[in-house]
């Protein structure tokens, strides 16, 4: 898309955003997705466009393709909803029109408040004008007076930390650079709605943490994001809610937990399974409409488990059997099988018992049996531990990939142990199982169980650790001097004490 082109898409959705702002000022909903369609007319040979364009209306020289097909939804304010999808559903297209970028074929999108786009980063920008001239001019794009930019630049060159080269003009920037000022402009401006297409991978790895630093911030201050990634994992981690397009239709919306892990069973069914999934998940759109999911049983659990942890006796059960009744996730999804089955997961201490209420650094097994129902090659089979939220926190496959147990008859059945640590925080994880085998598709799921168990980390009152994960930090401080050293000797000083 030239410049000039994107700059006239970037006014029109300026001004449908002040006209939405009007319509629903007052309203919750931030953004009202109704009945939208996007169909694309798809020339076969570039003779075809010049004749349709001479022939206009006369004769049709092209092929229609619908990339969304009446799409609806609605987010609200302060919402975060993630979109998920393989490659060409309509993810992009969908999150084009909500910016304002492209227009829909049919149906209508109101967004109320202004809208920042991370799309096509840096496509607005003009190569011969500096990066200082472009910031005004794509501040002026979005609707920003001068002095409303003016009072923002320090801010967005700071961010896009690209040094002298903001004087310089962007035709001079490599790729990278002038995605991070174009970065820099769409976070730093005043907004009510951050659209975001993770797939643009902005920069280095420091650079990224800064741009989901920044999303964090704006989410806290109540902002609205529209989310679209192809990993589950941050979908689950940063949405509110989920929606999942296959087609350019939108099959479900509801939980972001929920919506992913049906995703990953869809995905992964065999291709005679799949209608049935997708009526499936149709089905059970209906029913979320905003419903949140309780994740485990806890009738009962939290007060048990916190008894034990108040009790002395939680000082002395290292070693004895633990095991909560209640524990036990609501939500086990399992894939279709492909030959092969999970049963019987369970988590044990090393003498066998059956425990989930886990104490920190104990070593445990995750154990599960397998049934194979057809003959199957280069076995592996999997383990995962998550969050609550759905955060993958790390796990283990029997072999790396390609190799793995050579071969299994119909009919055997195979023994699973993963013994494992769990240096954990006090918290409820869950567990998954998986079995993969290779067959004409490559290697795929044979049988995948998603919250086969659920476990709780026991409260260790020693331990200083904080957040999830325990790296086994030892702290140590020691005073090195005392209130005689004055602020401009402070680093000689130091210096000198490695010197020592
Ligand atoms: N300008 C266009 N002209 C014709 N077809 C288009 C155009 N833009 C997108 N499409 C088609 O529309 C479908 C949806 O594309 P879109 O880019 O929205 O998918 P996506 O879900 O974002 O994919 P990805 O995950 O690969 O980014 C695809 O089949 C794509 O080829």
């Amino acid at each position: 898309m030239s410049s000039d082109v994107k700059v006239v898409d970037q006014l029109n959705s300026t001004k449908q955003a002040e006209k939405s702002a009007d319509i629903n000022a007052t309203s919750n909903i931030a953004i009202s997705v109704k009945n939208v369609g996007k169909c694309f007319q798809i020339y076969d040979r570039p003779q075809d466009r010049l004749k349709q364009s001479i022939f206009r209306g006369r004769r049709q020289y092209y092929r229609e393709f619908w990339a969304l097909k009446d799409v609806s939804f609605e987010v609200k304010k302060g919402e975060t909803i993630g979109i998920i999808g393989r490659n060409g559903s309509g993810k992009s297209t969908l999150l084009q029109i909500i910016a304002g970028t492209l227009s829909p074929t049919e149906g209508e999108v109101q967004v109320n408040g202004r809208v920042a786009a991370l799309l096509e980063l840096g496509s607005g920008f003009n190569p011969e004008f500096t990066g200082r001239e472009n910031v005004f001019m794509n501040g002026a794009i979005l609707g920003l007076s001068k002095e409303d930019t003016d009072s923002l630049f320090e801010d967005i060159v700071a961010f896009a930390d690209i040094g002298d080269f903001i004087d310089q003009p962007v035709k001079t920037y490599s790729s990278g650079m002038a995605v991070r000022l174009a970065f820099a402009v769409q976070a730093m401006i005043p907004k009510e709605v951050l659209i975001v297409d993770e797939a643009l991978a902005v920069g280095d790895e420091l650079f990224q943490r800064k741009c989901y630093a920044k999303i964090e911030e704006f989410k806290r201050q109540g902002g609205t994001i529209l989310f679209v990634s192809h990993s589950g994992s941050t979908i689950i981690e940063l949405c509110d809610r989920a929606m999942l397009l296959d087609s350019g239709e939108s099959l479900l919306i509801g939980p972001s937990k929920r919506v992913v892990n049906l995703y990953q069973k869809y995905i992964y069914a065999p291709a005679s399974k799949k209608e049935l999934i997708r009526q499936e998940m149709i089905e059970q759109s209906q029913q979320f409409s905003g419903e949140v999911n309780t994740k485990v049983q806890l009738a009962g659990t939290q007060k048990r488990a916190e008894r034990v942890e108040q009790s002395s006796e939680a000082k002395q059960v290292r070693q004895r059997a633990m095991y909560d009744p209640f524990l036990v996730p609501k939500e086990t999804l399992q894939y279709e099988s492909r030959g092969a089955k999970i049963y019987n997961p369970e988590i044990t201490t090393l003498t066998g018992e059956k425990v989930n209420l886990l104490i920190p650094g104990d070593r445990y097994i995750w154990r599960y049996y397998v049934k194979f129902h057809k003959p199957c090659q280069n076995l592996r089979f999997g383990m995962l531990i998550k969050t609550a939220s759905g955060f993958e926190l790390g796990g283990s496959v029997s072999s790396f990939s390609g190799e793995g147990v050579s071969f299994l008859q119909s009919g055997d059945i195979v023994k699973v142990e993963f013994t494992f640590t769990p240096r954990l925080n006090t918290g409820t994880y869950f567990l998954n199982g998986g079995v993969l085998g290779l067959t004409e598709e490559g290697e795929v799921y044979l049988d995948r169980g998603i919250d086969l168990a659920a476990f709780k980390i026991l409260h260790n009152e020693d331990s200083l650790m904080t957040s999830i994960v325990d790296f086994s930090v030892v702290p140590e401080v020691i005073e090195v001097a005392g209130p005689d050293i004055p602020e401009s000797k402070i680093e000689g000083f130091l210096h000198s004490l490695h010197e020592c």
